[in-house]
């Protein structure tokens, strides 16, 4: 039934599209100027014979309004045809780059996103593109710090700073022109892992080769390896939820700073060179298979000594920075690393890097000899037992990570080969002699306090001038004079009594004026020398006080026993006659 309508339907069209074609062809051959079916007819055609009245209609509003709305009724039919037209385009687009096009993929967290995100945003590849994402960078605090008149006090002194904004590609798909190729970036698939989103990133090129990609990615990197140049990138240990999770690194990036260089480290030149050539050495290309040929572990282990502040630390970090290494720190003292986590750590550093672990004497290492003898006065003593202190409890006191624990991380079967590993003490004495055995610590570095020298040395990086930093250089008279400076100063500072820190913490409170500094001097040595005195005074009273109150417990904890036994012995004679009465 349904079908009958519509043939009649299609028939009624064509009947009447049949008329007027054959009445024009009729007139046209008695009158050549009448006017045939154009195309544009056809539609109003159609909708008059659907719509009956609609010619009409339009012909009134044509008279009327002057508006005619057959074009009106084009141009959406063009547009719809458009949006098709459109459709097909995409889907011929995506099995064009299905076919021809090569695809890297990479995840937000990896290393390589922040690489492409910083390159895009130096390239301004998101510029581009008609929806961007935007970020705000950090304000550039350093710049502020150098003005003569930073105010700290005043908060509008940080918010004044010109901030930037950094534009970065969008999160949906974004094509980009580069070197006359285009290249298309999109995000996929966001998992949430851990509380953190991760995403998957595409970056593909229509081409029959994966040659443009490669070479897009060797700028990319060439672009980040510029800027490392000049950086140390620096890593911490995650924190605990994120060190037991499958999905991550152990190991957290924590920031990124500009290399410091050797000469800011001050330390006898003779050992500087002689650490920086074994370094360079071990990091020389044959090293690794001279190594292996003689089946030994390719390893290097420094082991920095010297008081508090006197640039061991600071030596760590030059020296990633002069052989383009990354620096992962680990304190021992931190307790949330256990045993496992350490291996963990360790199992998961990268090839070629510099692994920094902190104080090691204060790091509470539970020694070997230290539990067995702890265990055994436990057995034994009646007066730790009357303390009420159980064995573990001991233990515990002694350190979450134990000696063996330590060695076996250090140079056990899965200790990464290629990397250099610095511990640092300020108590050399206190350490268990099998942590530094060779072959564990290959080179040891003393670090000491200021001699004059040093300060000399160290009032000259404070004030020197450098030419890069926009600032001109030193004339030969400012230069003479800087030298005169640097020799007054040097010569108030007594030899070994401070440590590089504390004096370099007096001359940043003259950061720019090294007179005032050298003025001040005299003052702050005897003030802080006067301070010192009066912390040692306290820390020996306390240690005193300490002494005394142990010496008393142990008296008493003596009395309670000697009069134990007294009463054992007597309630002993009192049984014993008890029993003789009886
Ligand atoms: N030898 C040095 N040369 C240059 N700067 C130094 C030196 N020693 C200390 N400093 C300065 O003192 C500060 C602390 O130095 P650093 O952390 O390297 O000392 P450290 O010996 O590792 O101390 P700690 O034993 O307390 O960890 C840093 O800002 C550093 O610039």
């Amino acid at each position: 039934m349904r079908k009958h309508s519509s043939d009649n339907f299609m028939a009624g069209i064509l009947d009447s599209l049949a008329q007027t074609s054959k009445g024009s062809s009729a007139n046209s051959s008695a009158n050549s100027s009448a006017p045939t079916m154009s195309a544009a007819q056809i539609l109003p055609r159609m909708l008059d014979f659907v719509l009956p009245g609609y010619g009409f209609i339009s012909n009134s509003i044509l008279d009327f309004l002057g508006l005619d709305i057959n074009l009106l009724l084009y141009a959406v039919l063009g547009f719809v045809m458009l949006i098709q037209l459109r459709r097909v385009f995409d889907s011929a687009t995506d099995m064009l780059l299905d076919r021809c096009t090569y695809s890297f993929t990479f995840d937000s967290e990896s290393s390589m996103y922040k690489q492409f995100t910083d390159w895009a945003s130096k390239v301004g590849i998101g510029l581009g593109a008609r929806s961007v994402r935007i970020d705000i960078k950090d304000p550039d605090i350093n710049s502020l710090l150098s003005l003569k008149d930073f105010n700290p006090l005043s908060n509008d002194a940080i918010r004044s700073l010109p901030r930037k904004l950094e534009i970065l590609p969008a999160y949906q798909g974004h094509w980009f022109w580069y070197k006359g190729r285009p290249y298309r970036f999109a995000h996929g698939k966001r998992e949430k892992k851990e509380g953190n989103d991760i995403i998957e990133a595409t970056l593909s090129c229509i081409s029959l080769s994966s040659q443009p990609l490669t070479n897009l990615f060797a700028d990319i990197l060439s672009v980040a390896h510029q800027e490392e140049i000049s950086k140390t990138y620096i890593f911490w240990p995650a924190n605990k939820q994120r060190r037991a999770s499958e999905w991550h690194r152990p190991w957290k990036h924590i920031g990124t700073r500009q290399s410091r260089p050797i000469r800011t480290v001050i330390l006898d030149r003779a050992l500087k060179s002689k650490v920086l050539w074994d370094i360079a050495e071990f990091l020389d290309k044959d090293t690794a298979s001279w190594y292996s040929d003689r089946g030994l572990p390719y390893r290097r282990g420094y082991l920095f000594v010297g008081p508090p502040g006197t640039g061991k630390t600071s030596l760590s970090f030059a020296i990633a920075g002069v052989f383009q290494l990354d620096i992962y720190v680990l304190s021992l003292q931190d307790i949330s690393i256990s045993e496992n986590d350490l291996m963990a750590l360790f199992n998961s550093l990268p090839s070629r890097c510099v692994v920094v672990l902190e104080d090691i004497d204060s790091a509470g290492i539970k020694n070997r000899g230290t539990i067995t003898k702890l265990k055994t006065t436990n057995e034994s003593s009646s007066a730790t037992r009357s303390s009420g202190r159980k064995s573990n409890e001991n233990d515990e006191d002694e350190g979450h990570i134990s000696l063996s624990g330590l060695l076996n991380v250090i140079d056990g079967i899965a200790s990464k080969e290629g990397r250099i590993l610095v511990m640092t003490t300020n108590a050399l004495e206190s350490l268990d002699p099998a942590l530094i055995r060779p072959g564990r610590i290959d080179l040891t570095i003393e670090f000491q306090l200021l001699s004059k020298q040093d300060a000399w040395d160290l009032f000259d990086i404070m004030y020197q001038k450098k030419p890069s930093n926009n600032v001109q250089p030193q004339s030969e008279k400012e230069s003479s004079l800087s030298e005169e400076l640097a020799a007054q100063f040097a010569e108030h500072i007594p030899n070994k009594v401070f440590s590089p820190a504390e004096v370099q913490g007096y001359l940043l409170t003259h950061k720019h004026d090294p007179e005032a500094a050298v003025k001040g001097v005299q003052a702050w040595i005897e003030e802080t020398l006067e301070k010192k005195r009066l912390d040692e005074e306290k820390r020996k009273e306390a240690e005193e006080a300490k002494k005394t109150a142990s010496e008393e417990l142990e008296k008493s904890e003596a009395k309670e026993s000697t009069s134990t036994t007294a009463n054992e012995k007597t309630e002993g004679n009192i049984v014993s006659k008890t029993k003789t009465g009886s």
